[in-house]
């Protein structure tokens, strides 16, 4: 399928420019100005239209068995909604538990992935620490496509890994050129804030977040950007939800660390007052980790975003519904994490970022989608509206409004965290590997239509953090046992 767009500013990370795009067979071959469209094209008007790179959400959990249940949203599910709000390729996680083969889990994750619309790329966790572990690790970054590795501080007897384990596995990612990841939060002071918690008769959804206060996320991350620099290895830390966290990032960015901070649209948005919400519902749709914290600590998130030391927005999208979420009406430490928003990212943040000046629409890019793509090796591929680039663009319309509204949502539960929240600036066409997936408020999809990207080790970033190790490598004094210079 050929598709012309004609009359549309171009908006990448780097700068915008009016040009004519052309889009054949999954790839855009020709950007620039007043483009003949070839015969049989589609000839689609965007003028007064910005074409964005598609959205990339490098975050998300679907069809995830958690926490006794499984997200609601399988890998078509999720993908259809992340296409209607402008987001064309999604990184999930692959999570095999403590014990588990790397490799089986992987197997088990590409084939539940199968059903994705959207181009899909997977993450592999680390739960446990072995020589087999250490190997097949090797094997993902070598055949299958992996090149990322995430790492959970918190979720004590369950996923949780310890600092033994963040060392060897950190290590590992330097020699294989993969990148690590944390969800920093340490599980230990959550594990005992939350048993003091329930003995004080907290048991309802607010629980959550006092049992996660900030200083657990800031202990966390200053502790996994310590060990990465001892391991002499770039680190990703996923959901910064709080100043502590972010500033332990920025520090360590000014220290001349490679460290990537993700903010969530969530965090971004909504505050901890959700969690005192009288309806037991509405406030345990809500609970994730780390919680929705207060309008201080999203300051520091926007401001991170505007001055660069957090760059990238996800969603961590992991939806329950509130037949799963009541699994804990008696104790909300048995209330399934996980919220939606894959649906909402990008018109979420483009409302509250570029319609209050807090981010340009090419710093909007660059967190939705160009620095995802950076961070994980799949850049120009994604990321970009360039010759050669996949065919993913959004046709974004800035005047655009709509009310957020789980009624109408293509996400397969039945709340919204951003409900009733007022929209401005919205994609009104979404075209995934050069097809339009998404025109008019309608879908136009087909389970099984996404690809799985693979995506190569060893980013260019690696190759100067191997010089620089070498150069710094420690070194034995060569010593003469004969020889004592002092008395
Ligand atoms: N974030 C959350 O609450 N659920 C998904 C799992 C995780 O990322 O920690
Ligand atoms: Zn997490
Ligand atoms: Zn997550």
């Amino acid at each position: 399928m050929t598709i012309a767009l004609k009359g549309g500013t171009v908006v990448n990370a780097d700068r915008s420019f009016r040009a004519d795009v052309i889009c054949d067979d999954g790839r855009i071959v020709a950007v620039g100005p007043d483009l003949a469209a070839p015969t049989g094209a589609r000839v689609i008007d965007a003028s007064g239209s910005f074409l964005l790179p598609g959205g990339i959400d490098p975050h998300t959990h679907m069809q995830f068995p958690f926490m006794g249940t499984v997200a609601s949203d399988d890998y078509y599910t999720g993908t259809a909604a992340a296409l209607a709000g402008g987001t064309t390729m999604i990184i999930d996680f692959c999570i095999p538990g403590p014990q588990q083969s790397l490799l089986d889990g992987y197997r088990q994750w590409r084939e539940w992935g199968e059903k994705a619309c959207a181009d899909w790329s997977l993450h592999v966790a680390i739960t446990w620490w072995s020589d087999q572990v250490r190997e097949e690790m090797g094997t993902l970054v070598a055949d299958h496509g992996v090149n990322s590795f995430k790492h959970f501080m918190a979720y004590k007897n369950a996923l949780m890994v310890d600092d033994d384990v963040l060392m060897h596995s950190f290590s590992r990612c330097r020699e294989l050129g993969a990148l690590p990841m944390v969800h920093a939060e340490n599980g230990d002071i959550v594990w005992l804030l939350q048993k003091a918690l329930l003995e004080a008769g907290i048991t309802g959804p607010e629980g959550h977040a006092l049992s996660r206060p900030p200083e657990v996320e800031g202990e966390a991350a200053n502790r996994a950007i310590m060990i990465a620099g001892a391991a002499g290895v770039p680190l990703y830390i996923v959901h910064t939800s709080c100043r502590e966290a972010h500033e332990a990032i920025a520090r360590a960015r000014a220290n001349g660390q490679r460290v990537y901070g993700e903010s969530l649209i969530q965090h971004l948005t909504l505050d901890e007052g959700e969690y005192r919400n009288k309806d037991w519902a509405y406030a345990a749709a809500r609970v994730m980790s780390p919680p929705f914290r207060s309008k201080d600590h999203q300051k520091s998130l926007w401001d991170g975003l505007t001055a660069g030391s957090l760059q990238v927005v996800a969603t961590d999208h992991c939806a329950f519904n509130t037949a799963q979420k009541r699994m804990g009406i008696d104790d909300f430490t048995l209330i399934p994490n996980g919220t939606g928003g894959i649906e909402d990212r990008m018109a979420v943040l483009w409302t509250n970022g570029v319609n209050t000046g807090r981010l340009t629409p090419n710093e909007f890019v660059a967190v939705t989608s160009a620095n995802a793509a950076k961070a994980f090796n799949i850049y120009p591929q994604k990321g970009v509206i360039a010759p050669g680039a996949d065919a993913d663009i959004v046709i974004w319309d800035p005047a655009a409004t709509k009310t957020v509204s789980a009624a109408t949502q293509h996400s397969n539960i039945e709340v919204n965290v951003f409900e009733g929240m007022a929209l401005r600036g919205l994609p009104a066409i979404t075209i995934s590997q050069g097809k339009v997936v998404w025109e008019g408020n309608e879908l136009k999809v087909q389970r099984g239509e996404g690809r799985f990207v693979p995506r190569q080790g060893t980013a260019p970033v690696f190759e100067a953090m191997k010089i620089r190790n070498e150069l710094t490598r420690p070194t034995p004094v060569k010593r003469d046992p004969s020889v004592h210079v002092t008395p």
